[in-house]
């Protein structure tokens, strides 16, 4: 491993670690859920290598076995014998999209009601709410979609929804009555895309609710 590669790698765990204790501490890592990743810098542009959280681990807890760096395919890239998250092909996939640096994987309970409450159209609709400017969409009452996918438990069966569902404009995808993916050019951009997310979420139940 180069210097330049080791160097980026440790400034990546630590990056990773403080979100991962942060969403802990949110609750938003339920029963070893969820899943981190982002990008490590020094290869070209057609390949590309990112940090991953270790699978099924307690991401309330810090240890030195709580990240690997896999390739382009999801492959590790150093000799460990850790396991990388069973959602590895998704973050691939959202890499080759989207050319972001940082995707958070969370499940909560809205995002997976509104998942489910919204799967017939496929998309979740939030209109005119101030915080979709979080996604740098700046229309006055804007009205977007967040895309759902299957949620199949054949991972790599997912993949080719996702490609076909993201949208450019919308840095995440949910997965029906699982969770959702939202990303960023770095930690910070993921991290305020991912509270924006859940805060709309919320909205939109709650909207529901009164509606009813
Ligand atoms: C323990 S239930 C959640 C998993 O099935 C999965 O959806 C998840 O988010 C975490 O998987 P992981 O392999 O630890 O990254
Ligand atoms: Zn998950």
């Amino acid at each position: 491993m180069s210097d330049l590669l080791l160097e980026d790698k440790q400034r990546v765990y630590r990056e990773l670690d403080a979100v991962k204790s942060d969403f802990a501490a949110r609750g938003w890592f339920p029963g070893t859920s969820g899943n981190l990743s982002m990008r490590v810098g020094g290869f070209e542009p057609d390949r590309f290598a990112f940090a991953v959280t270790a699978s099924g681990k307690d991401k309330a807890a810090s240890t030195p076995e709580d990240f690997l760096l896999v390739d382009q395919t999801g492959k590790p890239i150093e000799a460990t014998g850790l396991k990388p998250s069973a959602e590895t092909l998704i973050h691939c996939e959202i890499y080759r999209q989207t050319g972001c640096g940082a995707i958070f994987h969370i499940h909560s309970v809205y995002n997976s009601i509104v998942s489910d409450l919204f799967w017939e159209r496929r998309a979740v609709p939030v209109e005119g709410v101030e915080l979709i400017k979080a996604f740098n969409i700046w229309d006055e009452e804007a009205v977007i979609d967040v895309p759902i996918v299957s949620n199949f438990a054949d991972i790599p069966r997912i993949v080719p929804e996702v490609k076909e569902r993201l949208d450019r404009r919308i840095p995440g995808i949910l997965l029906r009555k699982h969770g959702i993916y939202a990303w960023g050019r770095d930690a910070f951009e993921a991290r305020k895309h991912l509270e924006a997310f859940e805060f709309l979420f919320e909205y939109v139940y709650r909207m529901a609710l009164l509606k009813r």
